[in-house]
């Protein structure tokens, strides 16, 4: 498995591109399910999931043409096997998202039960409840969810839906499926993220008439069938935020360009109060560290609050910055994994349930350290950066689901990292 070795306490300093956002890309293939015309994607990441979710489309029947730098076109008038196996889906959250289409088109579907990021129990309960309360029959055996349409008309029939609690992923694959159901759906408690919103503008742009993405209440009036179309991924807000991490963790001065401060008040607002100075461009962003960080503490929580996939990276720099903070993981609830990696070069943390006290030190120790999941390898990454000496990261696989030539990236940005295969 490959590692990663970074010699740190170099300011990071230059600029680099953002690529698309990996959780807006992965439910938005998924819409390719829905249609038998062309979907055209472009600003898509080259990443492992991004992979994987091609394989698996494929091994549907869906035609994938890859176009261009960044883009790829999918067809799903060949869709005939409506089966996403545990073999393909076990390191990847989102294979779950092609539930929901393949039921609202095909009329049935199996679905492994997922694999993704260990950060807790991660159940797909409120999909489930979801699809059944459209119509769908559903039972879930040996891992698999089966789920078939018995209804006369093959379709699936609108519903009012109330998950129990905010669900990203939930959320989207309830808004595809209801896109080709039998009258109107309304999901309530809907997820707000960017990335839903980015979904539903693509459905929209496919011919799903769908209002109020981006507010707890989406209404999707379902239609017989949608049509083509094309489609630009928006830029990873969560890439985005952990470069600025990264930057005000080294003391550095970044511009990130291809992105936007619009998705990252709350990240922005954190990073202002660890005293960063920070311009906000149309499509760009500049960072420049202060002589030394303050303390800043957080509580994730659905969004517009802090996300909790920027939750690690910021334990990261709070372990170099001045003061104590207090981070709250609300959402997940075994999301502390990095805590025992970052002490293991000199930080000083106290976990107590979903409660972390972070006191920053002057500076970090080089260590071997191992990842654990995607956003803790990040906040290895931003730690190791920070530290004085060489730090080796083991088992980087997470970290190519999520980040794109993350190496070349920090290079440009002046980092001295390395990947050992
Ligand atoms: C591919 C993708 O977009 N992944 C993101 C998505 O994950 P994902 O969509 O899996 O996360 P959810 O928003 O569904 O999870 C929120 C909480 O609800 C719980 N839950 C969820 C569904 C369900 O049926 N039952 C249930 O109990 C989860 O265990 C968790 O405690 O949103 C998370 C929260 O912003 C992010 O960390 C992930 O990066
Ligand atoms: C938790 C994450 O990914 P996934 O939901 O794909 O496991 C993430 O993107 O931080």
């Amino acid at each position: 498995m490959d590692k990663l070795a970074i010699e740190g306490g170099l300011p990071l300093a230059g600029e680099v591109a953002i690529s698309g956002a990996k959780n807006a890309a992965l439910p938005i293939l998924c819409a390719g399910l829905l249609s038998a015309d062309p979907l055209t994607l472009t600003n898509l990441p080259h990443l492992k999931d991004v992979a994987t979710m091609l394989r698996l489309l494929a091994q549907m029947g869906v035609g994938v043409t890859l176009d261009g730098v960044d883009g790829v076109v999918l067809e799903g008038a060949g869709l005939n096997n409506p089966v996403a196996p545990y073999e393909m889906v076990k390191t990847m959250r989102a294979s779950v998202l092609v539930l929901g289409p393949l039921v609202a088109r095909h009329g049935e579907a199996k679905v492994s039960l997922p694999g993704g990021c260990a950060i807790g129990a991660r159940p797909v309960d409120q999909h489930i409840k979801g699809l059944q309360a459209m119509g769908a029959e559903i039972r879930v055996e040996q891992g698999y969810v089966h789920a078939k349409v018995t209804s006369a008309s093959g379709r699936l029939k609108g519903a009012r839906i109330c998950t129990d609690m905010v669900t990203v992923t939930g959320t989207e694959n309830l808004m595809m499926a209801a896109c080709l159901a039998e009258g109107e759906t309304v999901i309530e408690n809907a997820a707000r993220e960017p990335e839903v919103v980015d979904l539903a503008s693509c459905l929209i742009s496919m011919g799903a008439r769908i209002s109020g993405a981006g507010t707890d209440v989406i209404r999707i009036q379902g239609v017989e069938r949608l049509h083509g179309a094309t489609h630009s991924i928006m830029p990873d807000r969560i890439e985005t935020g952990t470069y600025l991490c990264a930057a005000a963790a080294t003391g550095g001065e970044v511009r990130l360009t291809r992105t936007s401060a619009s998705y990252l008040d709350v990240v922005v607002d954190k990073l202002l109060d660890a005293g960063c100075d920070i311009t906000c461009e149309r499509d760009a962003i500049r960072l420049k560290a202060p002589q030394r960080l303050k303390a800043v503490s957080l509580r994730t929580a659905p969004y517009p609050a802090f996300p909790t996939d920027m939750q690690a990276q910021f334990m990261a720099l709070n372990c170099v910055a001045d003061g104590a903070a207090v981070i709250r993981e609300t959402i997940f609830e075994n999301r502390f994994m990095h805590a025992v990696e970052l002490m293991r070069l000199g930080a000083d943390i106290r976990i107590d349930g979903n409660t972390a006290v972070v006191t920053g030190v002057p500076a970090l120790q080089g260590a071997t350290v191992m990842a654990t999941d995607l956003r803790a390898s990040a906040s290895l990454v931003i730690a190791g950066l920070a530290a004085q000496g060489e730090t080796i990261i083991e088992r980087i696989y997470h970290l190519d689901r999520g980040y794109e030539r993350i190496e070349e990236k920090l290079s440009r940005l002046g980092a001295r990292v390395r990947r050992i295969p």
